[in-house]
This record gives structure tokens, C-alpha cells and sequence, in this order.
């Protein structure tokens, strides 16, 4: 499995949960994404995967190998096996296209060859070849913030890609983006994970794109998982358990299904 997160907790403060009993496991190829109301987790979840956020509780094996508990060149080498897109973008927006994406070698390559630009003709054509896929082949040379946003975060897939990681971790990536420019994003997202067999980790405000480009959902409300399945089962009924629950009627919704892997299970 390649990755397994067994009773996840997050606690910011004393009284409060960010996260609580989180436990799924992500086999490869897999395109998850995750749902759910502002303020459930999403964030602190998908960040404790690379230990951005430090869990209070709980473990994470990433190959086998517990994440929580590795720490300085350890981390690094582990960090740099999963890529990571953030809802801004996280460029350098006074340097051109292909360096930010070279940028994403850096976990790889020494300090020397980051601070003069020494990368290999290898590693410059991969650059080229990733940003052909995105459709962003005459924007090489660009200076990043005269991008729009969605190209922005093509570049930044590209960069995550370059890393060559196993993982790929995208936290809100077309939060900032119009529907036609989250659409192009999420559609070459998409096509480069299935193209390069990586698995993906998506954070989504949008339901409706969650199922269209999910092959798997998991909903999170309030810290907890209350669902996790197939698209095809997260019915009108599911999403309004995710984000509509009245606080009040919480306590009397025992018997709400868990939908779990497609198929409803009750707990
Ligand atoms: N650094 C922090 N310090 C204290 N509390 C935090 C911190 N980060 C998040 N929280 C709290 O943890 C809970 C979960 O937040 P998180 O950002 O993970 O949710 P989210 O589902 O990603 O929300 P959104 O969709 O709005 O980004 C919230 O109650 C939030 O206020």
C-alpha cells in the first residue's frame, strides 16, 4: 500500500480537533479527492502527509515507512518523493517558466547547482517535455507572473512533476481559478497522473468537479471521515451529510450510512 494513515489526530489547541480517527489507506493510481465544509481538515490533513503539520496522534506510512516519526535529512528524502501544488501557486513570479519548474529538482540536486542554474541538458529537456504536456511550450521563457492563473498552476504541476515523486498532494489547486481555467487544470492534472501511473491527493470545494474527475472521494466534516467512496455513491443525500448537517439534528443521525469503498456500511 502506498500509503496507509492509521487514527490521524491534529489538536491545535487543547479543546479542539482538527483531526480525529482518521484512518483510510491509498493504494497507487489512485486520483482521491477530499471534501468537505470549510474548516473540516481538508487542509490539515493533506499537509500532515508531508508533515507540513505535525499530527498530535496517529501515524502515517508513506511506503512502509512512518512519516510522523523521521526528522531532518530523513524528512527531506521523504519530501522529496511527494510533490506538492498549492491554491497559490507557491512560484517565483520574477523568474521565467522553465526555472520554476527546474526549481522542483531541488530536493535532488546539490545547493551549488540550485544557487547557479547548473542543471543538466537532461533535466532541461524534461522541464520542456512536462511543460509541452501542459500546453505551456511557448511560455518557457515568460516571466511567471505574467501568467494567467491557470497557466500558473500548470507550471506548477510541471514543478511537482519534475521531482519525480510518487505522491503528488494538491491542496485547493483552482480555488483562485475560474471554472474554464479549473477545468484546464484539473484536466491536465488528471492526465499527467494517469499518463505517469502517480497517485493523487486532491483537496476540492467543488463537488461537482470532485466527481467528475475523482476515482475516489473522501468527505470529511468536523475532523472525521463520514464518508468514503466511488463518485458514483456520493448521492444528493451524502453531500448534504457533509456539508449540511444541522448541528442539531448531529445526535439523532446514528444510523446514517458510512458509505465506505461504494457500498454503504452503518457505524
Ligand atoms: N495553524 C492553525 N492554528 C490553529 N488552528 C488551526 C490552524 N490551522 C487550522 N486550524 C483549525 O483547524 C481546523 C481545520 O482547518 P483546515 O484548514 O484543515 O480546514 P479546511 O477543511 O482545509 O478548511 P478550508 O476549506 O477553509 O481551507 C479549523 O477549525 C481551523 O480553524
Amino acid at each position: 500500500m502506498l500509503l496507509d494513515i492509521k487514527q490521524l489526530e491534529k489538536k491545535y489547541t487543547d479543546k479542539q480537533y482538527a483531526l480525529k480517527n482518521i484512518t483510510f489507506q491509498v493504494a497507487k493510481g489512485e486520483f482521491l479527492v477530499i471534501i468537505g465544509p470549510s474548516g473540516a481538515g481538508k487542509s490539515t490533513l493533506i499537509r500532515s502527509i508531508n508533515q507540513l503539520v505535525k499530527p498530535t496522534g496517529g501515524n502515517i506510512y508513506f511506503n512502509n515507512e512512518d512519516v510522523t516519526a523521521v526528522t531532518g535529512a530523513a524528512l527531506r528524502k521523504l519530501r522529496s518523493r511527494i510533490g506538492m501544488i498549492f491554491q497559490h501557486y507557491n512560484l517565483i513570479s520574477r523568474t521565467n517558466v522553465l526555472k520554476n519548474v527546474l526549481h522542483g529538482r531541488l530536493g535532488k540536486v546539490s545547493a551549488l547547482t540550485s544557487t547557479f542554474g547548473l542543471y543538466s541538458q537532461e533535466e532541461r529537456e524534461k522541464a520542456v517535455a512536462l511543460l509541452k504536456t501542459v500546453g505551456l511550450e511557448e511560455h518557457l521563457y515568460k516571466k511567471t507572473k505574467e501568467l494567467s492563473g491557470g497557466q500558473m498552476q500548470r507550471v506548477g504541476i510541471c514543478r511537482a512533476l519534475m521531482q519525480e515523486p510518487q505522491l503528488i498532494l494538491a491542496d485547493e489547486p483552482i480555488a483562485s481559478l475560474d471554472p474554464k481555467s479549473s477545468e484546464t487544470v484539473m484536466s491536465y492534472l488528471k492526465k499527467v497522473t494517469e499518463e505517469q501511473q502517480l497517485t493523487c491527493i486532491v483537496n476540492l470545494h467543488q463537488v461537482e468537479i470532485a466527481k467528475r474527475y475523482a476515482t475516489r472521494i473522501i468527505g470529511i466534516r468536523a475532523g472525521e471521515i463520514v464518508f468514503d467512496g466511488r463518485p458514483e455513491a456520493l448521492t444528493e443525500e451524502a453531500i448534504q451529510h457533509i456539508y449540511n448537517q444541522p448541528a442539531a439534528t448531529q445526535a439523532d443521525n446514528k444510523d446514517w450510512p458510512l458509505v465506505h469503498g461504494g457500498e454503504a456500511i452503518y457505524g
